[in-house]
């Protein structure tokens, strides 16, 4: 039996079930018999008594990373199209888990049926209220006071210089340093504020229940990326400096501690290193195809490098994907960098949002169903226990073919019927159903990583067998960490 995630929340069985409790099918089971947990239902998410663990959604239209080139890529996330259909908003991604996302109630939500992960139930003391309950929103704040993790009672303050990012759960700001520091690093800083939840911002009247859940959730899955985050130390993933309340690091439990302090949900921040050439998705359909696959080795085996360090230390990251691989530079210095020194003696890249990660035991499998549709293996999206270095490796057979053939796996290809584009990508996931065009004819190493990633977990590359593959190893080889 596989152990279960001990922070992750109980949540019931809930999914994709008919009113006789039968799994729906998908149109491929309905030719074999199989049943495949592909079909979705769309509940509103006032009915979700239980939090769906993953789920398909609709990203909010706005938001800072939007690129406002056309895409080579062809599906992007809903706030990377241009600006005119910014509003259809029609790509779904598979995101969780441990709360519901902000804005939820603007979105398009769809539950997946779920395996239970056992709770670590924070026990709010929420049961008597019944008013709302006041969030500490800041996203105007122009003066930053943050504290180091070393020195947690020195306060410092950084000014606000412009919004860098935006995810489901956050958003990302650039900060420059008011005082005199003698560290380089923090005079220019990203800082991450989290988004709580619409039905908390909204101020909406909660059921109790449901609010203490949610409370719970929230700071089971914040304190578990401060944690992570707090113990990683690796060139080539992002540095967690501080945060703007030390509570956040001092406590167990800090939105309760602070809640009982102030009775109202406080703000996070945490202050992380600044990358200046923003996330590879953007970087890379800005190419328009063009990325030599020199580049593409040098940045993915920096990025293998970064995720056998997680792996070794038995930490699944669970969200790798193109926007959470973020360029130290921009990626034109990158290029003009290839003959320099520099070149191998400095990372490039830094792999970023560990709000999915979680710690494992060695051989530990999990059931939580989580990460981005384009980019989840089939293992997750069938609800079964998965090995979650596995659902790793897979990922970044994704992020590879996507650098690679600059269109995404388990897209419609381009020659797609219309009955092949009206599929969802979790039928084509399902079916390991993805082909070379670009690269059909060429002999490539790279190929090989694809090949063996993208494919069943019983013959799955693991990381280690990446790292060792001759299109990594080589770069691998060379760099100084
Ligand atoms: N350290 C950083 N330096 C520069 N840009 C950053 C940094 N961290 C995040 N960003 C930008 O902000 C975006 C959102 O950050 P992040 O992925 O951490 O947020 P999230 O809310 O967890 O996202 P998701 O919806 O993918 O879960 C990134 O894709 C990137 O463009």
């Amino acid at each position: 039996m596989p152990e279960e995630d001990p922070q992750a929340p109980k949540v019931p069985q809930k999914g994709i079930f008919d009113s006789e409790n039968e799994p729906l099918r998908s149109e491929n089971a309905s030719q074999n018999g199989q049943v495949t947990p592909l079909s979705l239902m769309i509940p509103t998410f006032e009915s979700v008594q239980t939090l769906p663990t993953p789920m398909t959604y609709t990203p909010p239209a706005h938001s800072a990373k939007s690129p406002r080139q056309a895409l080579v890529i062809s599906k992007r996330r809903g706030d990377a199209v241009q600006p005119a259909k910014e509003n259809a908003g029609a790509q779904h991604r598979v995101v969780s888990e441990l709360f519901p996302l902000p804005e939820a109630a603007q979105q398009r939500v769809s539950s997946l049926p779920t395996v239970s992960e056992s709770s670590s139930t924070t026990d709010f003391s929420l049961s008597a209220r019944s008013d709302p309950i006041e969030v500490d929103t800041v996203d105007d704040q122009e003066i930053l006071i943050g504290y180091m993790l070393d020195r947690l009672d020195v306060p410092m303050r950084w000014k606000k210089v412009r919004q860098i990012g935006s995810g489901n759960f956050s958003n990302v700001f650039l900060y420059e340093s008011i005082d005199q520091t003698t560290d380089p690093r923090l005079r220019l800083v990203s800082v991450k504020r989290i988004k709580y939840p619409e039905e908390l911002v909204n101020r909406q009247a909660l059921n109790p229940q449901l609010a203490k859940d949610l409370l719970s959730r929230l700071e089971s899955s914040l304190s578990r990326e401060l944690a992570i985050l707090k113990s990683l130390d690796y060139p080539s993933i992002v540095k967690l400096y501080g945060v703007n309340n030390p509570v956040f690091i001092t406590s167990k439990k800090p939105l309760r501690d602070l809640m009982l302090r102030e009775d109202r949900l406080p703000h996070c921040d945490m202050i992380m290193s600044y990358c200046s050439g923003g996330d590879l998705l953007v970087a890379a359909t800005s190419c328009n195809g063009k990325l030599e696959v020199s580049v593409v080795q040098r940045l993915f085996s920096e990025l293998v490098m970064a995720v056998k360090y997680l792996h070794d230390n038995n930490v699944i990251h669970r969200d790798l994907k193109l926007e959470n691989v973020l360029l130290k530079f921009p990626l034109d210095a990158i290029i003009d960098m290839k003959d320099s020194p520099v070149y191998l003696k400095h990372h490039l890249i830094e792999l970023a949002d560990f709000g999915l990660c979680k710690k494992i035991e060695p051989g530990e499998l999990c059931t939580a169903r989580c990460g981005s549709e384009d980019y989840v293996s089939p293992e997750i999206l069938m609800g079964i226990p998965y090995d979650g270095r596995l659902s790793d490796t897979w990922a970044l057979g994704v992020i590879l073919f996507g650098l690679l053939e600059d269109r995404l796996p388990f897209d419609p290809p381009p020659n797609a019927s219309v009955r092949q584009r009206n599929r969802a990508t979790s039928h084509r996931i399902a079916r390991y159903e993805w082909k070379w065009l670009r690269l059909l004819n060429e002999d490539l190493d790279a190929k090989q990583i694809v090949q063996h990633t993208l494919t069943r977990k019983s013959e799955r590359w693991r990381i280690d067998q990446i790292r060792e593959s001759s299109f990594v190893k080589s770069t691998a080889d060379a760099l100084p960490f």
